[in-house]
């Protein structure tokens, strides 16, 4: 099982750094969000792996070893410009894409008819792709960076455009290819998918990594210790304990932020003593609020 590293790369174009000593890791079996504004640079850093574009400075190993052409036959990959010939049938157009990666007829002819049942896409093989609807054509994408069974699966927004039963059909996927082993990289711009789809997450910003590490450590580590209040009556009492930072007050409902856990007991102890309370808890950030404060 391959690991891949991401070491120090910088790329500029026309004298403006798009990356700058840009690091991080995708690990076998994980799937690893990469999360970045507008121009970021997460579809450059995609092509810098992939070898379609050379990184001005850093290195970029899979295995512990420099990329080769003959190593990158064995990446899959997503690009943002979808590259479907939209004159060939659906399954014709998979089946090239695999032997065009090495895979013999049979093999690819075979993996072909299985993601195309897992893709939903049973009923479409000889239709053309030029017929499909955009979604559609997404899920024939998804089919033709994977029918070589990739050692290394890197996707550049692989969710826009899809309804929300075919993100959880794509999901599904990944999903099976990274309990196989496969490192997983993909971009995305919706934040609450990337939240529940990912182990491990990347934040870029200024050309380099803001922010990395598995989803969880991630919250942690960005996040001062946030709680829900509801009690029966009024809760603005909270606004007047020292230490607290009201986040938001509706009436009964209170969100706020406590130095530390002792801090948020005696809230609760208070409430307790004041009337009945309806719900207390801590307050997991969403990843959109962690991107807010790295970027
Ligand atoms: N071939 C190129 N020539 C000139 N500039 C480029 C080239 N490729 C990318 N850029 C510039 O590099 C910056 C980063 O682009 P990139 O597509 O990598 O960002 P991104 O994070 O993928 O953005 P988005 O989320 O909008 O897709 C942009 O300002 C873009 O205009």
């Amino acid at each position: 099982m391959g690991m891949l590293h991401v070491r120090e790369i910088s790329r500029g174009f026309h004298g403006t750094k798009v990356l700058d000593g840009l690091s991080f890791d995708a690990a076998p079996g994980r799937i690893t969000g990469f999360v970045g504004a507008n121009g970021s640079g997460k579809t450059t850093t995609m092509r810098i792996i992939l070898g379609l574009l050379a990184a001005d400075r850093g290195t970029v190993t899979w295995q512990g070893e420099p990329i080769t052409q003959q190593v990158r036959q064995r990446f899959g990959y997503m690009p943002e410009e979808r590259g479907l010939y939209p004159k060939m049938k659906v399954a014709d157009q998979i089946i090239y894409f695999g032997q065009l990666h090495g895979l013999d007829l049979a093999t690819a002819k075979r993996n072909t008819a299985a993601l195309l049942e897992r893709l939903e896409l049973t009923g479409r093989a000889d239709d053309l792709v030029e017929r499909l609807s955009l979604g559609n054509q997404q899920r024939v994408q998804v089919c033709v960076a994977l029918v070589h069974e990739p050692e290394l699966l890197i996707l550049d927004e692989p969710f826009s455009g899809l309804d929300p039963l075919a993100i959880e059909t794509v999901l599904g996927v990944l999903r099976d290819r990274a309990a196989r082993g496969v490192p997983v990289l993909f971009s995305s711009h919706q934040l609450e998918l990337v939240e529940r789809l990912c182990d491990d997450l990347v934040i870029i910003s200024g050309g380099r990594t803001a922010a990395s590490g598995d989803r969880e450590s991630l919250r942690s580590r960005f996040t001062t210790p946030r709680f829900e209040l509801v009690v029966d009556g009024d809760a603005g009492w909270v606004r007047d304990m020292s230490g607290v930072t009201v986040i938001d007050l509706d009436g009964a409902r209170v969100v706020f932020d406590a130095t530390d856990n002792e801090l948020a007991q005696r809230v609760l102890t208070q409430a307790v003593e004041r009337g009945p309370v309806r719900a207390f808890g801590a307050v997991v950030p969403s990843l959109a609020e962690i991107f807010r404060e790295v970027i």
